[in-house]
Protein backbone atom coordinates (compact mmCIF):
# COMPACT_ATOMS: atom_id res chain seq x y z
CA UNK A 1 0.00 0.00 0.00
CA UNK A 2 1.16 3.51 -1.01
CA UNK A 3 2.25 5.31 2.03
CA UNK A 4 1.69 8.83 0.37
CA UNK A 5 1.00 10.46 4.06
CA UNK A 6 4.27 10.38 5.13
CA UNK A 7 6.09 11.09 2.08
CA UNK A 8 4.30 14.20 1.13
CA UNK A 9 6.16 16.77 2.32
CA UNK A 10 3.42 19.35 2.59
CA UNK A 11 1.20 19.29 5.46
CA UNK A 12 -0.55 16.07 6.42
CA UNK A 13 -4.54 16.94 6.34
CA UNK A 14 -5.99 16.88 10.00
CA UNK A 15 -2.57 16.43 11.63
CA UNK A 16 -3.48 19.05 14.34
CA UNK A 17 -6.82 17.09 14.95
CA UNK A 18 -4.86 13.36 14.86
CA UNK A 19 -2.63 14.83 17.74
CA UNK A 20 -5.54 15.81 19.68
CA UNK A 21 -7.42 13.17 19.72
CA UNK A 22 -4.68 11.11 20.39
CA UNK A 23 -3.52 12.70 23.38
CA UNK A 24 -6.90 13.05 24.74
CA UNK A 25 -7.26 9.22 24.42
CA UNK A 26 -3.79 8.61 26.00
CA UNK A 27 -4.46 10.34 28.66
CA UNK A 28 -8.17 9.52 29.07
CA UNK A 29 -7.87 5.46 29.12
CA UNK A 30 -3.95 5.78 31.11
CA UNK A 31 -6.49 6.43 34.12
CA UNK A 32 -8.63 3.32 33.38
CA UNK A 33 -7.22 -0.03 34.29
CA UNK A 34 -9.12 -1.49 32.40
CA UNK A 35 -7.60 -0.45 29.77
CA UNK A 36 -4.54 -2.77 29.17
CA UNK A 37 -2.32 -1.01 26.53
CA UNK A 38 0.01 -3.45 24.51
CA UNK A 39 3.16 -4.21 24.90
CA UNK A 40 4.85 -1.87 22.16
CA UNK A 41 6.04 1.55 21.02
CA UNK A 42 5.48 1.73 17.93
CA UNK A 43 1.61 2.05 17.96
CA UNK A 44 -0.92 2.66 20.42
CA UNK A 45 -3.04 -0.45 20.84
CA UNK A 46 -5.24 -0.81 24.20
CA UNK A 47 -7.01 -4.27 25.04
CA UNK A 48 -10.23 -4.56 27.54
CA UNK A 49 -11.68 -7.53 28.56
CA UNK A 50 -15.35 -8.06 28.96
CA UNK A 51 -16.61 -4.99 27.77
CA UNK A 52 -19.83 -6.36 26.37
CA UNK A 53 -21.51 -9.03 28.22
CA UNK A 54 -22.08 -12.27 26.71
CA UNK A 55 -25.81 -11.65 26.13
CA UNK A 56 -24.98 -8.33 24.46
CA UNK A 57 -22.40 -10.00 22.09
CA UNK A 58 -25.19 -12.97 21.03
CA UNK A 59 -27.75 -10.01 20.30
CA UNK A 60 -24.95 -8.40 17.81
CA UNK A 61 -24.28 -11.59 16.44
CA UNK A 62 -28.11 -11.83 15.67
CA UNK A 63 -28.30 -8.48 14.00
CA UNK A 64 -25.16 -9.17 12.08
CA UNK A 65 -26.39 -11.97 10.59
CA UNK A 66 -29.38 -10.01 9.67
CA UNK A 67 -27.59 -7.50 7.54
CA UNK A 68 -24.07 -9.28 6.73
CA UNK A 69 -23.78 -9.18 2.59
CA UNK A 70 -20.09 -9.54 0.97
CA UNK A 71 -17.46 -7.29 2.33
CA UNK A 72 -16.57 -4.77 -0.07
CA UNK A 73 -12.96 -2.79 0.33
CA UNK A 74 -12.71 1.07 -0.81
CA UNK A 75 -10.35 0.76 -3.45
CA UNK A 76 -7.40 -1.65 -4.40
CA UNK A 77 -8.70 -5.12 -4.03
CA UNK A 78 -6.40 -6.26 -6.77
CA UNK A 79 -6.17 -9.18 -5.18
CA UNK A 80 -10.14 -10.87 -4.97
CA UNK A 81 -9.49 -12.62 -1.51
CA UNK A 82 -8.38 -9.25 -0.03
CA UNK A 83 -11.29 -8.90 2.19
CA UNK A 84 -13.48 -12.01 2.35
CA UNK A 85 -15.84 -11.64 5.21
CA UNK A 86 -19.49 -10.80 5.05
CA UNK A 87 -20.46 -7.12 6.61
CA UNK A 88 -23.37 -4.58 7.13
CA UNK A 89 -24.02 -1.63 8.77
CA UNK A 90 -26.09 -2.09 11.84
CA UNK A 91 -28.76 -0.02 12.45
CA UNK A 92 -27.40 3.23 14.19
CA UNK A 93 -30.65 4.52 15.21
CA UNK A 94 -31.69 1.43 16.98
CA UNK A 95 -32.17 1.79 21.13
CA UNK A 96 -30.05 -1.01 21.37
CA UNK A 97 -26.99 0.22 18.80
CA UNK A 98 -26.72 3.63 20.50
CA UNK A 99 -26.70 2.12 23.73
CA UNK A 100 -23.68 -0.12 22.96
CA UNK A 101 -22.17 2.82 20.37
CA UNK A 102 -22.12 4.95 23.24
CA UNK A 103 -20.38 3.29 25.65
CA UNK A 104 -16.88 3.13 23.37
CA UNK A 105 -17.91 6.58 23.19
CA UNK A 106 -17.94 7.54 26.82
CA UNK A 107 -15.06 5.19 27.60
CA UNK A 108 -12.59 7.13 24.89
CA UNK A 109 -14.18 10.09 25.51
CA UNK A 110 -14.75 11.04 21.78
CA UNK A 111 -17.86 12.96 20.12
CA UNK A 112 -20.30 10.13 19.40
CA UNK A 113 -20.97 12.42 16.37
CA UNK A 114 -17.44 11.27 14.89
CA UNK A 115 -18.05 7.72 15.02
CA UNK A 116 -18.86 5.97 11.82
CA UNK A 117 -21.98 3.65 11.85
CA UNK A 118 -20.72 0.50 13.86
CA UNK A 119 -20.34 -2.07 11.29
CA UNK A 120 -20.57 -6.00 11.86
CA UNK A 121 -18.42 -8.39 10.09
CA UNK A 122 -18.96 -12.19 9.79
CA UNK A 123 -15.99 -14.44 8.90
CA UNK A 124 -16.44 -18.35 8.06
CA UNK A 125 -13.59 -20.50 7.49
CA UNK A 126 -11.06 -19.41 5.20
CA UNK A 127 -12.11 -16.05 5.39
CA UNK A 128 -9.97 -13.07 6.14
CA UNK A 129 -9.16 -9.44 5.85
CA UNK A 130 -5.70 -8.87 4.83
CA UNK A 131 -3.13 -6.37 6.00
CA UNK A 132 -4.50 -2.74 5.59
CA UNK A 133 -4.52 0.42 7.46
CA UNK A 134 -7.70 1.80 8.60
CA UNK A 135 -6.37 5.80 7.55
CA UNK A 136 -7.03 7.02 4.26
CA UNK A 137 -4.41 7.11 1.88
CA UNK A 138 -3.94 10.31 0.10
CA UNK A 139 -3.58 9.19 -2.98
CA UNK A 140 -6.69 7.04 -2.79
CA UNK A 141 -10.15 7.21 -5.00
CA UNK A 142 -12.30 7.82 -2.34
CA UNK A 143 -9.65 10.45 -0.87
CA UNK A 144 -11.58 13.80 -1.54
CA UNK A 145 -15.30 12.24 -0.38
CA UNK A 146 -14.00 10.77 3.07
CA UNK A 147 -12.24 14.20 3.49
CA UNK A 148 -15.70 15.82 3.16
CA UNK A 149 -17.56 13.61 4.99
CA UNK A 150 -15.62 13.68 8.45
CA UNK A 151 -11.81 14.07 8.01
CA UNK A 152 -9.11 11.46 8.81
CA UNK A 153 -9.47 8.57 10.86
CA UNK A 154 -8.33 8.99 14.26
CA UNK A 155 -9.26 5.63 16.19
CA UNK A 156 -10.72 2.45 15.50
CA UNK A 157 -12.40 0.91 18.09
CA UNK A 158 -12.91 -3.25 17.66
CA UNK A 159 -15.23 -5.75 20.02
CA UNK A 160 -14.99 -9.06 19.41
CA UNK A 161 -18.11 -10.71 20.08
CA UNK A 162 -17.24 -14.35 19.78
CA UNK A 163 -14.17 -16.95 20.88
CA UNK A 164 -13.10 -18.10 17.51
CA UNK A 165 -12.15 -22.29 17.91
CA UNK A 166 -9.20 -21.73 15.47
CA UNK A 167 -7.55 -18.66 13.49
CA UNK A 168 -9.42 -15.43 12.97
CA UNK A 169 -6.44 -13.59 15.11
CA UNK A 170 -6.22 -10.03 14.96
CA UNK A 171 -2.48 -9.26 14.18
CA UNK A 172 -0.76 -6.02 13.70
CA UNK A 173 1.58 -7.17 11.04
CA UNK A 174 4.51 -4.61 11.24
CA UNK A 175 4.88 -4.68 15.41
CA UNK A 176 4.84 -8.37 15.95
CA UNK A 177 1.73 -8.78 18.37
CA UNK A 178 -1.37 -11.39 17.42
CA UNK A 179 -4.72 -10.77 19.61
CA UNK A 180 -6.79 -13.95 19.70
CA UNK A 181 -10.78 -13.24 19.84
CA UNK A 182 -12.67 -13.33 23.42
CA UNK A 183 -16.30 -12.69 23.46
CA UNK A 184 -16.85 -9.20 24.68
CA UNK A 185 -13.12 -7.60 24.65
CA UNK A 186 -12.46 -4.25 23.27
CA UNK A 187 -9.36 -3.47 21.04
CA UNK A 188 -8.79 0.14 20.29
CA UNK A 189 -5.90 1.79 18.63
CA UNK A 190 -4.65 5.15 17.32
CA UNK A 191 -4.28 5.23 14.05
CA UNK A 192 -1.90 8.21 13.76
CA UNK A 193 1.40 8.86 16.10
CA UNK A 194 1.39 11.30 18.92
CA UNK A 195 2.36 13.75 16.47
CA UNK A 196 -0.80 13.29 14.66
CA UNK A 197 1.08 11.77 11.64
CA UNK A 198 -0.97 8.75 10.13
CA UNK A 199 1.16 5.49 11.23
CA UNK A 200 2.50 2.64 9.29
CA UNK A 201 3.02 0.66 12.08
CA UNK A 202 -0.84 0.56 12.45
CA UNK A 203 -0.58 -2.13 9.89
CA UNK A 204 -2.92 -5.11 11.16
CA UNK A 205 -5.25 -8.12 9.58
CA UNK A 206 -7.92 -10.42 10.48
CA UNK A 207 -6.23 -13.55 10.06
CA UNK A 208 -7.92 -16.50 8.13
CA UNK A 209 -10.65 -18.44 10.37
CA UNK A 210 -9.63 -22.24 10.38
CA UNK A 211 -12.45 -23.45 12.60
CA UNK A 212 -15.73 -21.81 14.16
CA UNK A 213 -17.18 -18.38 12.62
CA UNK A 214 -16.44 -14.91 13.78
CA UNK A 215 -18.22 -11.92 14.62
CA UNK A 216 -16.82 -8.36 15.02
CA UNK A 217 -17.64 -5.09 14.66
CA UNK A 218 -15.93 -2.07 14.34
CA UNK A 219 -16.61 1.50 14.76
CA UNK A 220 -13.96 4.24 13.52
CA UNK A 221 -13.73 7.60 14.48
CA UNK A 222 -13.13 10.50 12.24
CA UNK A 223 -11.57 13.98 13.10
CA UNK A 224 -14.83 15.84 12.50
CA UNK A 225 -18.87 15.10 11.97
CA UNK A 226 -19.28 12.07 10.52
CA UNK A 227 -22.18 12.06 8.33
O1 LIG B 1 -11.15 -8.89 11.70
C1 LIG B 1 -10.20 -8.31 12.22
O2 LIG B 1 -9.59 -8.85 13.13
C2 LIG B 1 -9.75 -6.98 11.71
C3 LIG B 1 -10.87 -6.14 11.19
C4 LIG B 1 -10.41 -4.83 10.67
O3 LIG B 1 -9.26 -4.63 10.42
C5 LIG B 1 -11.34 -3.71 10.46
O4 LIG B 1 -12.55 -3.90 10.63
O5 LIG B 1 -10.87 -2.60 10.12
FE1 LIG C 1 -8.89 -2.58 9.90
Amino acid sequence: MADTNTRHSGKIPDQGALRAVGKRVRERLADNPAAYKLPTDRAEIWAVGAFYSPAECERLRDMIDGVARPSSVYEGAEDDDYRTSSSGDVDRDDPFVRKISRRIDDFLGLDSGWGEAIQGQRYLPGQQFKPHHDWFHQDSSYWDREMARGGQRCITAMAFLNDVEEGGTTDFTEVGLSVTPQTGALLVWNNADADGVPNLDTMHAGTPVIRGVKYIFTRWYRTRDWN
